[in-house]
């Protein structure tokens, strides 16, 4: 389990990490969603060690990263796939890290045969296509069998065969009883792969929800009822308190804030006979975009003044 406390990051003047709590359940994927500059690297970043917060703490399975005897047996990390040395081959790469974290090399081969690489173990990492550099960065996540993953947007450059890989192995090792934690600006990436979702903007937590939840509960849900007397309906349902719209066409009506049993209990207390009657679902991009809308901006001042700080690449710097 991950448990991100009162997190917070200011690089100069500006904030990108703003008091963010959450936590990252074993055993399941969560998804690390929010627009672009939101924070979510930042947030990784400190989960990782690489950061040091202004305020707060990040654990994970109750310690801090720097706390652990040998880091890349507990997590593994994708961070940034331009990383690694373009001249090495990509078994060289993976037998490097496993030499720095003091693994086994057979981990080298069971993890590029785990991202299915290898056919391509003694390609130099310059002649590897993007999903395959991506599919490395993964093997050198999970050489040391962790318990726990943090990838930072790893569909990234992958094609649709790739997009369904990743979302296969995460829920893998999720089954396994894995923390998964894995980090989106898209919501729809994450509609199929992820049991919950931590959303942020501008640095603070916007939602932490099963995405189950997310979408019955999201802005925008509503009941669409139809019957051959619409007009008496819509005046028993704007009686009772709901919001009701003509659907475009004028065939339907749009009922907002209600359940289906809802209006169907209104009709047949009124003996309004219905034709259809249909819970409206918002997709998960709506209730995304319906929540962030306020948080699109990439940073703000925290203190005021430009960043001091310059961005750093994280080359090489994973949870090795
Ligand atoms: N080292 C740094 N120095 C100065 N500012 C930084 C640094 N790292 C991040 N920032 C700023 O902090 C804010 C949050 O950035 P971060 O990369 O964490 O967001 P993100 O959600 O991962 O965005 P993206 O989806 O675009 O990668 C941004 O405004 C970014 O410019």
């Amino acid at each position: 389990m991950i448990e991100v406390a009162g997190l917070t990051k200011d690089y100069g003047g500006t904030r990108a990490v703003d008091g963010l709590s959450f936590t990252v359940p074993a055993g399941a994927v969560t998804g690390f969603l929010g627009p672009n500059g939101a924070g979510k690297s930042s947030t990784m970043r400190m989960i990782l060690g690489l950061d040091r917060p202004t305020r707060g703490t990040a654990r994970i399975g109750g310690r801090r990263y720097r706390d652990f005897a040998a880091p890349m047996r507990e997590v593994g990390a994708l961070l940034d796939t331009e990383a690694v040395p373009p001249g090495m081959t990509a078994r060289a790469h993976l037998e490097w890290l496993a030499l720095a974290g003091g693994l086994p090399k057979g981990r080298v081969r069971a993890s590029l045969d785990a991202v299915g690489l290898g056919a391509v173990a003694r390609r130099k990492v310059r002649q590897l296509s993007l999903g395959m550099r991506q599919r490395l960065g993964i093997a050198a996540a999970l050489l040391g069998d962790p318990g726990t993953l943090i990838l930072d947007e790893p569909v990234n450059g992958l094609d649709p065969e790739g997009v369904r890989w990743i979302r296969t192995l995460m829920r893998g090792l999720a089954a396994e009883g894995r923390t998964v934690l894995v980090s989106s600006h898209l919501m729809s990436e994450m509609a199929e792969t992820a049991d919950r979702v931590v959303v942020i903007g501008r640095g603070r937590l916007i939602a932490e929800t099963g995405i189950d939840e997310l979408t019955r509960h999201g802005a925008g849900g509503r009941v669409r009822v139809a019957g051959p007397t619409p007009a008496p309906l819509a005046a028993v349902l704007g009686d009772a308190g709901f919001a009701v719209e003509w659907a475009p066409g004028g065939a339907a009506l749009l009922v907002s804030g209600a359940e289906p049993a809802e209006v169907g209990g209104l009709a047949a207390h009124y003996g309004i006979t219905l034709h259809e009657l249909v819970q409206e679902r918002p997709s998960l991009e709506d209730v995304f975009m319906d929540l962030t809308r306020d948080s699109t901006e990439h940073a703000f001042a925290a203190t005021g003044g430009a960043p001091s700080e310059q961005r750093q690449s994280t080359a090489g710097r994973g949870p090795r």
